[in-house]
């Protein structure tokens, strides 16, 4: 049996979370930035986490976040992690970790090996590192595009705080993902939609079913 811990992220149904929750994950993500097909309002989320069990953390996905909506977001939905998806510096990190006193998973985007020394810098400030693949200049979402990045290049490394790979992963790949970059955790969107925002309770299972054989 696998200890790997999933993150399935862009949720906005009730029976993909129940799916989620009951198919293992430990993670249920809530994405909010109004150009993903996986946004969802305030009100969408608080009904959707409050029906998520204690022992499954929720996380609500940020991108450049100013603090008017970071006070509105944690006043109305119950969170247990912010993950930060936008060019947030590292002092951001620390400033948003301190005023709302919630765990910061930093997301890192990873195309070469020049993307490397942001995951150190990051691990000083951050209390778990995303490791991502890093989006091309010209899209439109900085993440959640179903793209992997050169494993290999994240070999061996390892960073001060607990850390998930994402970026592309499916039910195909996440194990050699795992055997490659030695990850103890994994987030996941794109591969268990039908089309960008459709997400898809069998592809949810046949992917934890996936990772419980790693
Ligand atoms: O999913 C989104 O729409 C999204 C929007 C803005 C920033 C990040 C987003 N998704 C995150 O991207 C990674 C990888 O996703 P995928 O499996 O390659 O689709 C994951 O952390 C998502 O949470």
């Amino acid at each position: 049996m696998s200890d790997l811990s999933v993150k399935i992220c862009g949720l906005s149904r009730p029976e993909h979370v129940s799916a989620a929750v009951e198919a293992g994950a430990k993670y249920i993500g809530f994405v909010f930035f109004p150009k993903s097909p996986r946004n969802v309002s305030l009100e969408t989320a608080r009904d959707l986490a409050l029906d998520v069990p204690a022992g499954v953390a929720k996380v609500a996905l940020v991108v450049n976040p100013d603090d008017a909506f970071l006070d509105a977001l944690t006043a109305t939905v119950p969170l247990d992690m912010l993950q930060l998806h936008g060019s947030e510096p590292p002092a951001r990190v620390a400033e948003i970790k301190a005023r709302y006193g919630l765990p910061v998973m930093k997301a890192v985007g990873v195309a070469d090996a020049s993307d490397l020394p942001a995951l150190d810098d990051y691990g000083r400030v951050a209390d778990q590192l995303l490791v991502d693949t890093k989006p091309p200049k010209d899209a439109d979402l900085p993440g959640g595009n179903g793209a992997a990045f050169d494993w290999t290049l994240i070999s061996g490394r390892r960073w001060p705080v607990p850390w998930m790979l994402a970026g592309g992963l499916t039910h195909d790949n996440v194990a050699e993902a795992v055997r490659v970059t030695g990850a103890q955790q994994v987030d996941l969107s794109s591969a268990v939609e039908t089309a960008p925002g459709q997400k898809d309770s069998g592809l949810i299972r046949q992917f934890l079913t996936a990772t419980k054989a790693i």
